[in-house]
């Protein structure tokens, strides 16, 4: 508001200012002049003014905007490595903007791609040669170390707490891990659907087993299945419909609304970004891949506009759907965003792709208990959040339920590892079963705003694991094993995702830009274990090259 009426000030004295110089008598071409460089201090004057509002006033601290310039608390806590991460990480990466994010600009991993960088190219290629032969070596060296071992070496570097944990919240080695089944005490009929039983089966501890068996026959089903209804979810921000099949089956529908190669557009805030429906495929395959298991399965299909949609639909999401000048059938549903006339959805020309989720259990039957994400963005474009500029806000979340105990904190940090590798920064809250109480895992929902940018590592995505230092065993094993090799998790997710109807599903740059992170997660586990020493590419023979 101040902003607005500064403006208006300025501008009311300047035209009163310009019409006296008018008024004096100059001639036109001086005139021109005189206006021309009153309007230029103006405009100069109105810039200021603009930056000044930009910076919100923290107590004696002038807090930048949104992470544009430095944080004002740049300094880690005594458990944290995310600020001293994010300087050497910047630092060795010539590529590098001053916002906590690495910035690519070739296809490639980028590092020697920057325009008019030729001084830098010899020794990027030096290092990359180099980050090429990190096997971290160290961190798999820690990993052999007993109990006793890592608590001395915890000691020696003066953490607090443990970096690699590989107890129960650690490890997801689970005696006990009762399904939906078992705690409602329901027998599964025999006529039961694939759905009804993949929603029977989903336990504490995961959505779906190492060993499930239905997975697949649902991506197939909602693949191929006729489709019977249509109708528009209600609620969230975009448009996304219900999709009914034969004997109950049903999927969370998102259309397609750009091509593979369409990036996040660079004005648009991570909140404004369209959702893709590729990257809510790509997700559930990655998520599988990782072993999380917490994301609900996700197939891509291509529909008929008229037959399939038009002719299912009714009531309010009917009316929406008209001819467009080309003579495609268009709708744009009801939604808060992006729900008119000039962001339709159209045939191209009677075919639409869109994206499945398999449907989750009704809410009567399995209630589930939304969080608010402690790491979530400040979704205003121009405040910061708290965790941005408190140094210690992991030791302030580590002290609050249910993030005290058990395995929640641990599913953050693999949340953070998992958006991380897909760039999504749209993780504002979470959702969890709440028959299985506080010690169950939090579904992984909502990807539609991931692979967006495959230039871009956004490294504020990674500040849980890094302001925590912490990170399950397992995850840590699952991400080293995909950095070394033979199989890349670029590679290995190309191929789970080629078996989609809709395949290709990611723009290559999107699978580099996965190896790429995994490396810089690599790395930053490792400042939090040797506390920003870098024993791992200096001291150590990290030099075998096994890939
Ligand atoms: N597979 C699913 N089955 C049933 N319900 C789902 C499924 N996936 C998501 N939902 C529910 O739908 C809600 C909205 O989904 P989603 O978050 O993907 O859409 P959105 O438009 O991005 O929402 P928002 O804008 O609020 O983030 C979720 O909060 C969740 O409760
Ligand atoms: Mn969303």
């Amino acid at each position: 508001m101040s902003s607005i009426s500064s403006k208006s000030v300025f501008n009311g004295f300047g035209s009163r200012f310009i019409s006296n110089m008018f008024g004096g008598g100059l001639k036109l071409k001086e005139r021109f002049v005189v206006g021309f460089s009153i309007a230029a201090v103006l405009f100069t004057l109105l810039l200021v003014v603009d930056l000044q509002m930009d910076f919100g006033l923290s107590g004696h601290h002038v807090i930048p905007s949104h992470g544009r310039v430095r944080y004002v608390n740049d300094v880690d806590g005594p458990g944290a490595a995310y600020n001293s991460f994010k300087k050497r990480f910047l630092q060795k990466t010539h590529s590098a903007s001053n916002n906590g994010s690495i910035e690519t600009t070739g296809a490639a991993s980028g590092l020697d791609k920057v325009p008019g960088a030729k001084l830098n190219k010899k020794s990027n290629e030096i290092k990359k040669k180099e980050e090429e032969h990190d096997d971290f070596s160290d961190l798999m060296d820690y990993m052999m170390l007993g109990s006793a071992e890592r608590e001395k070496h915890r000691i020696e570097v003066d953490r607090e707490h443990i970096v690699i944990q590989r107890s129960m919240e650690g490890d997801l080695v689970r005696v006990d891990n009762p399904t939906i089944a078992e705690i409602k005490k329901i027998k599964i009929r025999k006529n039961a659907t694939n759905l009804e039983r993949f929603q029977l089966q989903i336990s504490q501890h995961e959505l779906y087993g190492k060993d499930d068996i239905y997975v697949n026959k649902l991506l197939q089903e909602m693949g191929t299945q006729p489709i019977i209804h249509v109708v528009q979810k209600t609620g969230g921000t975009q448009l996304k419909l219900i999709i009914d099949y034969p004997r109950g089956l049903q999927a969370l529908f998102k259309p397609m609304r750009f091509p593979r190669e369409q990036q996040t557009l660079p004005n648009h805030f991570y909140f404004t970004d369209f959702e893709r429906h590729n990257a809510e495929i790509a997700a559930f395959h990655l998520d599988r891949l990782l072993g999380f298991r917490r994301a609900m399965p996700v197939t891509g299909r291509r529909l008929n506009m008229t037959t399939e949609l038009y002719q299912k639909a009714e009531g309010e999401l009917l009316k929406t759907f008209f001819v467009s000048p080309s003579d495609n059938l268009c709708f744009h549903g009801k939604c808060t965003y992006y729900c008119d006339t000039s962001h339709a959805i159209c045939g191209n020309p009677d075919m639409l792709e869109g994206s499945f989720a398999a449907f989750l259990p009704s809410k009567d039957f399995a209630p589930r208990k939304v969080w608010r994400h402690p790491w979530r963005r400040s979704y205003h474009k121009r405040r910061k959040a708290q965790w941005e500029t408190e140094a210690n806000y992991c030791s302030v979340v580590r002290e609050i339920p249910p993030y005290d105990q058990g395995r929640r904190l641990y599913d953050l940090m693999d949340m953070s590892v998992f958006d991380f590798l897909t760039g999504n920064m749209d993780r504002h809250h979470y959702e969890t079963f709440k028959l299985f109480g506080n010690d169950t895992f939090p579904l992984h929902l909502d990807h539609g705003r991931g692979f967006g940018k495959p230039f871009h590592d956004e490294l504020s995505i990674l500040a849980p694991v890094l302001q925590c230092c912490m990170i399950r065993q397992s995850t840590l094993e699952t991400l080293l094993k995909f950095h070394n090799g033979p199989v890349k998790l670029s590679a290995a997710l190309r191929k789970s995702l080629e078996r989609d109807p809709v395949a290709p599903i990611l723009w290559e740059p999107h699978l580099e830009a996965l190896d790429r992170r995994v490396q810089i997660i690599l790395k930053g586990i490792r400042d939090c274990v040797q506390k920003g020493e870098d024993l791992g590419s200096e001291g150590n023979d990290a030099n075998e090259d096994d890939t």
